[in-house]
């Protein structure tokens, strides 16, 4: 038997849009069964295994079919095709409102709530008092929650979803609300769920708290998954999707699979030489590691060898400069540095030349994907005898999670 908590299959939600509201009545009544709608495939064929203990962060843009997905989990949509199949007791803190009734007090929506996530009316007797506890909002318990603010509401829905010891807890970005001591109360219920081995499934559009949170990161994109695995790979990859988005209004996601390795393994192109007025060009370069092996990915400590391959066709320019800089996919420049300011000489002869850039102690950045940008100069660092933009990309994983852009080297002491 497997250990999954939630089985899901092939689910599809997809609603019917009208352009005007009388196009539904129309439909329904259609002897010829004429269409008066599209349908809009909200989730498309979602198939996903979570373990009993995961802690699942779900990221991915508005309208991307998250809060859907949770829905579904939760039995508060039907989907249209697939299967669900959970194993344990569910709470859930959906949008605001959902699952409570307006009409009744608080403590009648305790009640009404243990009752929908199958816990009796003497077991819900025993947890009411630590519930009341929890949500602290005074005798507003005993008031309809239509007189609620959101922040009362808020408290008195994560007391009842963390205090009834489900087995898997649905959480849709419901963290931010309430204040700052009360979100603190909430983390750390939660983190001790956690640990203690429940389930968590948690949208959340706070990419470091589920860095920080998470086993397992899921990413939606247009209802279907794009990724679901390691947190930070996953993350790191819709950071760089979105980046992409801020440059590229096409928005097209990073394909991997698409990237062709063999130019990494076969390397550069043989020497050839330029045009007459041409001094010198910058035939390609690798990226290795440690071992001389070229990667693709680096961990942010690792030590990383750029391999500068430059063809000269006139020996006669004084002091050439050699310059590397790493940017960020979204173009953010993150570290320029040439021979010039290190004092380097490198070779000048004709024909294929090769000098090596060794970040010792590794790129230190925050994970992602980032680009190289090489060129050879005059002496002076200014004139390029051949820029280089983009020349290869690679990405950086990173267990450390820090925030900003890099990792700076660091201690703490008393
Ligand atoms: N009842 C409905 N009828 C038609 N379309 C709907 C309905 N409910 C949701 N949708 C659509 O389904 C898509 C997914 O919505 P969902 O709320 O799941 O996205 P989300 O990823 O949670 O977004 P957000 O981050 O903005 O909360 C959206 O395009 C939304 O407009």
């Amino acid at each position: 038997m497997d250990n999954n908590a939630i089985t899901i299959s092939n689910l599809t939600k997809c609603y019917r849009l009208y352009e005007k509201p009388f196009d539904r009545v129309k439909e329904t009544f259609s002897f010829s069964r004429s269409k008066y709608s599209k349908e809009k495939c909200v989730l498309d064929h979602i198939s996903l295994e979570i373990k009993q203990g995961d802690v699942v962060g779900i990221v991915g843009t508005n309208g991307a079919g998250k809060s859907t997905l949770l829905k579904l989990v939760t039995g508060v949509l039907t989907p249209t095709s697939g299967t669900i199949s959970i194993r344990g007791k569910i709470a859930a803190l959906l949008e605001l409102g959902t699952g409570f009734n307006p009409e009744f007090t608080g403590i009648k929506n305790i009640y009404l709530n243990g009752t929908m996530m199958g816990f009796s009316h003497e077991e819900m007797e025993g947890k009411i008092q630590s519930i009341i506890d929890f949500a602290d909002i005074g005798d507003f318990i005993y008031q309809p929650v239509k007189t609620y603010s959101s922040g009362m509401f808020a408290r008195l829905a994560f007391a009842v979803a963390i205090n009834v010891e489900p087995d898997i807890l649905i959480v849709d970005e419901a963290l931010s609300v309430g204040d700052l001591r009360f979100q603190m109360k909430c983390m750390d219920k939660m983190k001790s769920m956690m640990d203690s081995g429940v389930t968590v499934l948690f949208v959340s559009h706070d990419i470091n708290a589920i860095r920080r949170l998470c086993t397992k990161g899921l990413w939606l994109l247009d209802g279907k998954v794009q990724t679901y695995g390691d947190t930070n790979r996953v993350c790191d990859q819709y950071l760089d999707y979105l980046k992409m988005c801020d440059m590229d209004e096409e928005c097209l996601p990073e394909n991997k699979d698409e990237n062709n390795s063999e130019d990494i393994i076969e390397g550069i192109a043989e020497f050839r030489k330029g045009s007459e007025e041409a001094v010198g060009e910058i035939a390609g370069i690798r990226i290795v590691n440690e071992k001389g092996e070229p990667c693709e990915e680096f961990d942010l400590f690792e030590k990383m060898i750029v391999e500068v391959y430059y063809d000269v066709f006139d020996e006669k320019v004084a002091h050439p400069v050699l310059g590397v800089a790493l940017k960020r996919i979204d173009d953010e420049y993150i570290c320029g540095v040439n021979t010039m300011l290190d004092n380097e000489k490198i070779p000048w002869k004709y024909g294929r030349n090769c000098y090596k850039l060794c970040y010792t102690h590794g790129i230190r950045t925050l994970g992602g994907r980032y680009y190289f940008d090489v060129a050879l100069f005059d002496k002076t660092a200014t004139v390029p005898i051949q820029y280089r933009a983009k020349i290869k990309e690679f990405t950086v994983t990173a267990d450390y999670i820090g925030e900003g852009v890099c990792i700076i080297p660091h201690e703490w002491r008393k």
